[in-house]
C-alpha cells in the first residue's frame, strides 16, 4: 500500500557519470514511505535503478548518460505527480538564520562592553529601518514605521533590551508567516496539476490511449469536447471551438482548424482536434498552472480586505496616541510603548494566515480550495445544489436491458452499434454501453465521424443510415424519430427506475438500452452531515429523467428536484435562486455542469468530473468521495469562526494593551512582549489545522 507523502526538497549530493545522490526532506508529518519513493523513482525516464534510505533520506541513483542526467533526475524526483508531490528545493526555509541570528543578540547582548551593545542593535535593527524607510517613502506611515519609530526611540535612549526585544519579535512573527505562506503556496500548486492522466494519441493511424507523461514531441495528440488541450501545438486536422481564457484571459471561443496553433491548458468546448505536439509535459504544464495559482492565491478574501481596512484607520490613531501620551507625560519612554502596541499588522496577519493554513488542511485531506474568497464564499453558503450523475450517484452505471424493435438486430447488435459511436466520449453513460460492449464480444460498426451534442447525445451515419444514440428529447424532438410506438415499454423501464438512451436509426427507434445507476453509500450521511452544519435548503438538478430523480430524492431526503435539464435550464435555475437570496454551492462534474458551477455563489467540482468543470469550480475534490463536500464546507465554516475570534482576540488584547502603554502602565519591553506575544500566540491559533472529521465507514 501506498500511502501519500510529501517531499519538501530535494539536493543533489555528489554525481558521477550515470549515477547521483539526493538528499531529500520530507513535509512536516508526512510518513516515510521508501518503497513508494523507489518505484517512482525508478520510473523516471533513463533511470536503470534506484537505492532509498529513508534513515538519512538519500537516495542513490543509477541512470543511462545519454538518456538523462543527474540535474533531470533531480527536476523528475521534484515534479513527481501529486499527492506524492515533490515540494521543490527553494521552498527551503532560510528566515531560520535571521531568527537565530537576532534571538542571539537579544540573549547576548546583555553581556557585551556598553559601547559594543549600541551598534549590535542598531545592526540587529536595520533590515526593519529599511523596510520602514521603504514603506514610508511608497506609503506614508504604515504600521512598519511605527514599529521602526518605536526602536528608534529605544535606541536613542540606549535602551537596547527594548529594541532588541522588539527586533527579535518582528523577526519572529515575519518567519512564521512567511514559512506557512510558501508551504501552503507549494503544496496547492502540485494538487493543482491537470487532472487527466489518460490522452488519446494516434499511433500507427489507431487511436490508442496512453498516460499523458508518455507523449512525445512529434505525437498526434486527438482531443474532444469537453477536454483540456494537454500539449502546445499545431492542428493537423478536425475543427473545434476553443476557450482560451485560461491562457489569454480572453473568454471569447476562437475556431481552430488545420494549421492554427494551440495551446496546453486551453479548452475544447466543441468539436474535435488532432493535434501536432511542439511542447509537451512539465514544460507546458508548468506555466499554466503557475499562472493559474497566481490569479487564484491573490484574490483576497472579504474578511481580508476588512482586516486590511480596519489596520489602515488604526496607523494614525496610534501616532496621535502616542504624541499625546508624550505630550502629557514628557516621557519619550511612553511614546515608544505606545508605538510598540500599534497592532495593524497583528490584524493584517492572522486573517490570510488562517486562511491558507485552512486551504492547506484541506489540500491534505482531498479538497482543492482555490482561494480564500472561495472558502469564505463556502462558509456562507446555505443552498446546496447537486446533480445527480457522478455527484450523489457513484456516475458509474451498470446496462441492465437492451431491447430492439427490429428483429435484424440482436440485443447485443444494439449495444455494440451504440458503443461503436459512444467509444470516443467519457459521458458516464458513453462509458457503460462500451463497457457491455466489451461483454459481448461482438463487432465495431465502422461509422463516419461522430459527433457530440452536450446534455442530448452522439449521432453519426453506418451504412449511410444516420445515427443518434442520446436522450428521448433529442431523438424524438431533434432528431423527428418517433417513440410513441413503444411508450408502453418505455414507461414500464422508466418506473423501474432506470436511464434510458434512444437509439434512432435510419429515421426510427431501432431499441432502447436501460441502464442503472447507484446511490453512493456516503450520499446519505453526506446530506446529514450538511444539514448539520447549517445547510437550509438541499436540492437536486438532473438532466436524467424525472422518476429516476424523484426516487433518488426521496431516498435521501432531499428538498426538492429538477428533472430532465439542459444545461442552460441548470444555470437558469441557479439564477433564480440567486435572485431569491440564496447562496448556493453548486456540486457538479460534467460539461454540462460548468455554466451553473460558475453561476453559484461556489462551485465544486468532483474528482472525475470532465477538465471544464474542474477548472470552472473554486472547490475540486481529489478524491471520489461525495462526503468530502460536507468535509470541505465544515472546514469552511470552521476557519471563518476561527478567523472571528482571532479577530476579536486581536482587537482586544491589544486595546487594553494599547491604553495600558498610553497610561504608562507598562515599559517598553513589557509593551513588545505583551503584543508581539499575543500576535504570535494568535498566528500560532491561526495556524491550528482541525483534522478532518474521522471516517465512519
Ligand atoms: N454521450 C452521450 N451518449 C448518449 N446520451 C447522452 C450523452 N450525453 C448526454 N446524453 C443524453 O443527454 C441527457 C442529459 O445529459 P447530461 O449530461 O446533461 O445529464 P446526465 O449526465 O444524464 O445527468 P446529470 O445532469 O445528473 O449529470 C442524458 O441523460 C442522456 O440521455
Ligand atoms: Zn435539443
Amino acid at each position: 500500500m501506498t500511502v501519500p507523502f510529501w517531499l519538501s526538497a530535494v539536493d543533489v549530493l555528489h554525481r558521477v557519470p550515470g549515477r547521483v545522490r539526493l538528499r531529500y526532506r520530507l513535509a512536516p508529518d508526512t510518513p516515510d514511505d521508501a518503497a513508494a519513493l523507489r518505484r517512482l523513482v525508478a520510473d523516471l525516464p533513463g533511470v536503470s535503478h534506484c537505492r532509498v534510505n529513508a534513515r538519512i533520506r538519500s537516495v542513490v541513483v543509477e541512470f543511462a548518460p545519454e538518456e538523462t542526467c543527474a540535474e533531470q533526475v533531480a527536476d523528475g524526483m521534484r515534479n513527481l505527480p501529486a499527492p506524492l508531490a515533490l515540494i521543490p528545493a527553494d521552498a527551503r526555509d532560510d528566515g531560520r538564520a535571521a531568527v537565530a541570528a537576532s534571538l542571539a543578540t537579544l540573549v547576548g547582548s546583555g553581556l557585551l562592553p556598553r559601547p559594543i551593545q549600541f551598534p549590535v542593535a542598531l545592526a540587529g535593527a536595520l533590515p526593519l529601518f529599511r523596510h520602514a524607510a521603504a514603506d514610508y517613502t511608497e506609503k506614508g506611515v504604515t504600521s512598519h514605521v511605527l514599529e521602526g519609530m518605536a526602536v528608534a526611540i529605544s535606541l536613542a535612549r540606549a535602551d537596547y533590551t527594548a529594541a532588541n526585544t522588539t527586533t527579535f519579535m518582528l523577526v519572529l512573527g515575519e518567519y512564521l508567516e512567511d514559512s506557512i505562506a510558501r508551504r501552503s503556496d507549494e503544496l496547492l500548486k502540485h494538487l493543482l496539476r491537470p487532472s487527466s492522466d489518460q490522452v488519446w494519441v494516434l499511433r500507427d493511424g489507431v487511436e490508442v490511449q496512453v498516460p499523458t507523461q508518455s507523449v512525445e514531441v512529434g505525437d498526434t495528440v486527438v482531443v474532444g469536447t469537453g477536454t483540456v488541450i494537454p500539449v502546445d501545438g499545431t492542428v493537423l486536422g478536425g475543427e473545434a471551438m476553443v476557450n482560451e481564457a485560461a491562457m489569454t484571459g480572453e473568454s471569447v471561443s476562437v475556431v481552430k482548424n488545420r494549421g492554427k496553433g494551440v495551446l496546453s491548458g486551453t479548452l475544447v468546448e466543441e468539436g474535435r482536434l488532432s493535434i501536432y505536439a511542439e511542447q509537451v509535459g512539465t514544460a507546458t504544464a508548468a506555466a499554466r498552472i503557475a499562472e493559474y495559482v497566481e490569479q487564484s492565491l491573490t484574490a483576497k478574501s472579504e474578511a481580508q480586505l476588512e482586516a486590511a481596512r480596519m489596520a489602515d484607520r488604526l496607523v494614525p490613531v496610534v501616532l496621535k496616541l502616542a504624541g499625546a501620551a508624550f505630550l502629557v507625560s514628557g516621557d519619550w519612554r511612553r511614546a515608544a510603548s505606545v508605538l510598540q502596541a500599534d497592532y495593524s499588522c497583528a490584524l493584517k496577519l492572522a486573517t490570510p494566515v488562517a486562511f491558507k493554513s485552512a486551504m492547506y488542511g484541506a489540500g491534505r485531506a482531498g479538497i482543492l480550495v482555490k482561494g480564500a474568497s472561495a472558502l469564505e464564499r463556502l462558509a456562507q453558503a446555505d443552498t446546496f445544489v447537486f446533480d445527480k450523475t457522478g455527484t450523489l450517484t457513484t456516475g458509474i452505471l451498470e446496462v441492465t436491458d437492451a431491447i430492439t424493435f427490429d428483429e435484424r438486430y440482436s440485443a447485443d447488435d444494439l449495444i455494440c452499434l451504440a458503443a461503436s459511436v459512444e467509444e470516443h466520449y467519457f459521458h458516464p453513460l458513453a462509458l457503460a454501453v462500451v463497457n457491455a460492449a466489451r461483454a459481448t464480444h461482438n463487432h465495431h460498426f465502422d461509422h463516419q465521424e461522430v459527433q457530440f451534442i452536450v446534455a442530448h447525445g452522439v449521432a453519426s451515419v453506418i451504412d449511410g443510415k444516420r445515427i443518434v444514440v442520446g436522450s428521448r428529447h433529442f431523438v424524438q424532438e431533434d432528431e423527428g424519430v418517433n417513440v410513441t410506438p413503444h411508450q408502453h415499454v418505455i414507461d414500464a423501464l422508466y418506473q423501474q427506475g432506470k436511464t434510458l438512451l434512444f437509439i434512432g436509426f435510419g429515421g426510427r427507434l431501432l431499441g432502447l438500452i436501460a441502464l442503472k445507476d447507484s446511490t453512493r453509500v456516503t450520499s446519505a450521511r453526506t446530506i446529514r452531515r450538511l444539514r448539520e452544519l447549517g445547510v437550509k435548503r438541499i436540492l437536486l438538478l438532473t438532466g436524467d429523467h424525472r422518476d429516476r430523480a424523484e426516487e433518488l430524492a426521496a431516498e435521501l431526503g432531499l428538498d426538492g428536484v429538477h428533472a430532465e435539464l439542459m444545461p442552460q435550464d441548470k444555470a437558469r435555475i441557479i439564477e433564480t435562486l440567486n435572485q431569491d437570496g440564496a447562496r448556493i454551492a453548486f456540486v457538479g462534474d460534467g460539461i454540462n455542469d460548468a455554466p451553473a458551477l460558475a453561476g453559484a455563489h461556489v462551485g465544486i467540482a468532483m474528482q472525475k468530473g470532465a477538465d471544464i468543470a474542474r477548472l470552472t469550480a473554486d472547490v475540486a475534490l481529489l478524491e471520489d468521495d461525495i462526503e468530502r463536500v460536507a468535509d470541505a464546507k465544515q472546514a469552511a465554516n470552521d476557519v471563518m469562526e476561527l478567523i472571528g475570534r482571532n479577530y476579536r482576540m486581536t482587537v482586544g488584547l491589544n486595546t487594553a494593551i494599547l491604553g495600558a502603554a498610553a497610561l504608562g502602565l507598562l515599559s517598553p519591553v513589557a509593551t513588545s512582549i505583551l503584543h508581539n506575544g499575543t500576535t504570535i500566540g494568535i498566528l500560532l491559533n491561526a495556524l491550528r489545522r482541525r483534522k478532518p472529521a474521522p471516517r465512519q465507514d
